[in-house]
Parts: C-alpha cells; sequence; structure tokens
C-alpha cells in the first residue's frame, strides 16, 4: 500500500482534466451492445473503467487500443460489438466499480445462463436490492452471500413494467436503460420517490441517443422504452470530466489559481454543478466554452444540497473547511453507501487535520477555520476521499500524510502527477499493512 507525505504548497498552473468516467463507462457499453465497430477516443484506463471494459469482453466484445497519448495518459480504443452478445467468461470482475456491477447485471439477462459478479472493497456490500426485487418478480434465479457479493444470477429477463425507487442509485435505472430497449417487447420504468442524481440519468439517455436508442424521459417520473431496437456503432469523444475539475478548482480558490482544459461548459453532467456552488461561496471564476480558470479567493458558506451531485461531497466539505461561517451539506444520505461512507470519512479525516466538522445523518456541518494544522489521514481506500484530503493540504500550516493514496487509480490514475505539476510537493513511498 502506498502512502504520499505532503509539504502544504499554494498550487497554481494548467491541468488538462481527464476524461469523464461516467460517459467512459457507458460510451464503451453501448459501443460493445451495438452491431459493428465505434471508436471511442478520449479514455482513461482507471480501474473502474478497465472493469467496464473487461466485463464487456466476457460478453463477447472485443477491444483494441489504437492510440495512446502517453504524455496525459489517454488513449482511443475501437470496441468491436456483434450486436448480439456472447458469453466468453461466466464470473465478471466489478472490482471496486458500482457502475460497472449495476450496469452490467441487466446484461446477464440477455443470456439466460448462470454468471457470478464478484468485486472487492466496499463494492461487495455496496446495495443491490431493488435488482433482488425486480428477479423475484421475474422468476430470475439469483443466490448472493447474506444479501452480498458474490452475485449469481441465472434467467433471461423480460420486457414488462419495473417500479423502482429513485433515491438508492441511479445506477439501477442505468443499467435497466441499457437492456431493455433490446427486448422483444416494450417495458417502462417507474420511479416511485423523487429522482436523485438526474444528471446521471440524463447521461445515459443522450449516449443512448447518439447510439440510435430512444426511450421517452415523462418528466423522470417514467421512462417509455420501446423494443426491439438496435444500437448503431458511433465514433465518440469523451469529454472531460467535472467530478474531477471540481478538485482542481477548489485547489485554485485555496492555493494561486488553476486552469482546467478540455471541459465541455455544455456539458450534461450533473456534477458542473461545482461552477454555480462556488461562485455563490464567493470565489472568482471564469467560465469559457472549452476551460475554466478559478482565481484565488475567499469563500462564504453556504447551504449545499447535494441531492443532484453526490460526488462533489468530499470536496465541498474541503472548501467549506475553510471557509469563512458556516457551511452545511444537506441530503446526502447517498453518500454513505458509496466505497466507503464518505461522511463519516470526510468528518473523521478532516478533523484529524484540525477542521472542525460535524456528521448529520443525512449530511454534514462544517465550521470553517482560516488554517488547517495537519497530520496523519486515511483515505478509507476510496479515491474522492484521497483527494479531497490532497487539496486541504494547500490550507495545512504541517505536513499531511495520507495512508492508502493509490485509492486514486479507480478513476484518477494520473492524479498525483497532476498534483506534482501544479507546484505540490509530495513524497510517495511504500508502507506495510
Ligand atoms: O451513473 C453514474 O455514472 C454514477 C452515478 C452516481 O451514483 P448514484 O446514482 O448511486 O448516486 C455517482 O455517484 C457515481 O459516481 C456515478
Ligand atoms: C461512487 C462512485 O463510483 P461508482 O458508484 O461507480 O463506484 C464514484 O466514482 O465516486
Amino acid at each position: 500500500m502506498k502512502s504520499v507525505k505532503i509539504i502544504p504548497s499554494s498550487l497554481k498552473g494548467e491541468v488538462r482534466i481527464p476524461p469523464s468516467k461516467s460517459m467512459s463507462h457507458r460510451a464503451i457499453i453501448a459501443a460493445g451492445l451495438s452491431n459493428g465497430i465505434s471508436n471511442i477516443d478520449n479514455i482513461t484506463f482507471s480501474d473502474d473503467i478497465i472493469a467496464t471494459l473487461e466485463g464487456m469482453k466476457s460478453f463477447g466484445v472485443e477491444s483494441e487500443n489504437t492510440k495512446t497519448d502517453s504524455e496525459y495518459g489517454i488513449s482511443s480504443i475501437l470496441i468491436k460489438g456483434t450486436g448480439r452478445m456472447k458469453l466468453l467468461k461466466n464470473e465478471i470482475d466489478c472490482k471496486e466499480s458500482g457502475s460497472t456491477l449495476r450496469f452490467l447485471i441487466p446484461m446477464a439477462g440477455l443470456f439466460g445462463e448462470k454468471i457470478t459478479f464478484i468485486g472487492r472493497g466496499k463494492l461487495i456490500e455496496r446495495p443491490l436490492d431493488t435488482y433482488y426485487k425486480i428477479f423475484r418478480e421475474q422468476n430470475i434465479q439469483y443466490t448472493n452471500n447474506e444479501g452480498k457479493l458474490p452475485l449469481s444470477v441465472e434467467g433471461k429477463l423480460r420486457p414488462g413494467i419495473f417500479y423502482m425507487k429513485g433515491n438508492i442509485s441511479s445506477q439501477f435505472i442505468t443499467g435497466l436503460l441499457f437492456i431493455l430497449p433490446m427486448l422483444d417487447g416494450d417495458s417502462k420504468i417507474v420511479i416511485t420517490t423523487e429522482l436523485e442524481s438526474k444528471g446521471y440519468v440524463d447521461l445515459t439517455l443522450d449516449i443512448l441517443n447518439k447510439f440510435n436508442i430512444h426511450v421517452e424521459n415523462n418528466n423522470y417520473k417514467e421512462f417509455i422504452i420501446k423494443g426491439n431496437q438496435k444500437y448503431n456503432s458511433c465514433d465518440y469523444r469523451v469529454e472531460g470530466d467535472f467530478s474531477q475539475a471540481a478538485f482542481w478548482i477548489v485547489a485554485g480558490i485555496l492555493g494561486s489559481g488553476i486552469k482546467c482544459s478540455d471541459l465541455n461548459i455544455d456539458s450534461l453532467q450533473g456534477d458542473k454543478m461545482i461552477l454555480d456552488i462556488v461562485k455563490e461561496m464567493g470565489a472568482n471564476i471564469l467560465v469559457q466554452d472549452n476551460f475554466v480558470k478559478v482565481e484565488k479567493s475567499y469563500t462564504n458558506g453556504i447551504v449545499i444540497d447535494a441531492s443532484q451531485c453526490p460526488d462533489l461531497v468530499p470536496i465541498l466539505a474541503t472548501l467549506g473547511a475553510v471557509s469563512k461561517g458556516t457551511t452545511k451539506i444537506i441530503n446526502a444520505a447517498r453518500l454513505r453507501i458509496k466505497e466507503s461512507d464518505r461522511l463519516k470519512a470526510m468528518a473523521t479525516e478532516l478533523n484529524k487535520l484540525g477542521a472542525d466538522v460535524l456528521e448529520l445523518e443525512d449530511g454534514l456541518e462544517i465550521k470553517g477555520k482560516e488554517k488547517l494544522n495537519g497530520g496523519v489521514v486515511d483515505s478509507w481506500n476510496d479515491h474522492r476521499i484521497a483527494m479531497a484530503l490532497a487539496i486541504a493540504s494547500i490550507k495545512c500550516t504541517e505536513p499531511v500524510i495520507i495512508i492508502n493514496s493509490d485509492a486514486v487509480k479507480k478513476s484518477y490514475p494520473r492524479f498525483w502527477q497532476d498534483f506534482k505539476s501544479l507546484g505540490g510537493k509530495i513524497d510517495e513511498r511504500n508502507v506495510g499493512r
């Protein structure tokens, strides 16, 4: 396991934002389900994306790496779909990726053969009840380990009406939206609660559309899906990731200004909300068509509703910890079922650095301080916690040691390189455990 020692310094400069993880998962899946060859440009092989790519290969999809830009760790891949999946491997390793697991489970319903999903870390216990309910309703056989992975599924998914809660994870809705259009009859998904993470469903519908699959969205309450649709292959460039840009935007505010390039300002990504949130907190930010530039700014605490942007919470907790007044993060209960219990993780670790964070049942209450101290903190094996703590170091008076710092590989393998290129001073070391 790796740890990093950070000597606090003020970051500044320009960073090319890595491709959106959410859009990469979706592009690989849609391309794999189509009949033909799709060129997917601007891909980073983070652990989560490797899990989806390998999972699709188990379903008979072929992929070829066509271009690699080693300076930025960016690749292009050709995905060869056959339109008809063939099962090459019955065990799918989703590593620690919730998206991979929840997007690929419904695909098992195309085969009717027994398929086993395995995973690691916290993924083993992240909830899947929404799918278990559907399996029972459709007489699909499944076994799990007291509700946890490994999960084995056997049986064909049939078209129909699917009632689903919208406040556990939007990933279940995305998972069904990929497969229901391929079934031999029409389906409807009915959302029985308010839908959280709507932006992620928008991303799914957008990619489906680009690959020739059409779904009617009745105001996020119902999704009407015609059966017998066919995915067309498509050349697709993945745009920059606003969830990752958020770390550098906050780093620029706390440090000495940062330009984030390769962002699409018209993006459908829900985490684009970071721009409005930091503006409301008082940050000076210049937003252009394809880049964002933030200046060092003094920010004030506000109330932040996290229901549509859960992945921003760790870095917003960091910003709140050094903003003037109180920052309250509300509607964030779902954060407890991510790669770590992110509410507990951020409250615990920021407090170790000298912050004043109170963990609430469904949020955080943070009383801002001008400076933090420093100390030894843990990433909880969660990429977003590691990155949020790294950015907190900018405001520390003493060094910060982050244990299990290579958790960043889940979504952003080059994070520490980019941190250094912006002037971050780190010392990486291997530690036992
Ligand atoms: O569909 C997606 O790509 C994602 C949906 C969100 O999950 P929930 O819908 O479970 O909040 C988000 O937290 C996750 O990082 C990616
Ligand atoms: C929660 C995340 O991803 P996933 O649910 O796909 O594991 C994330 O990237 O923060």
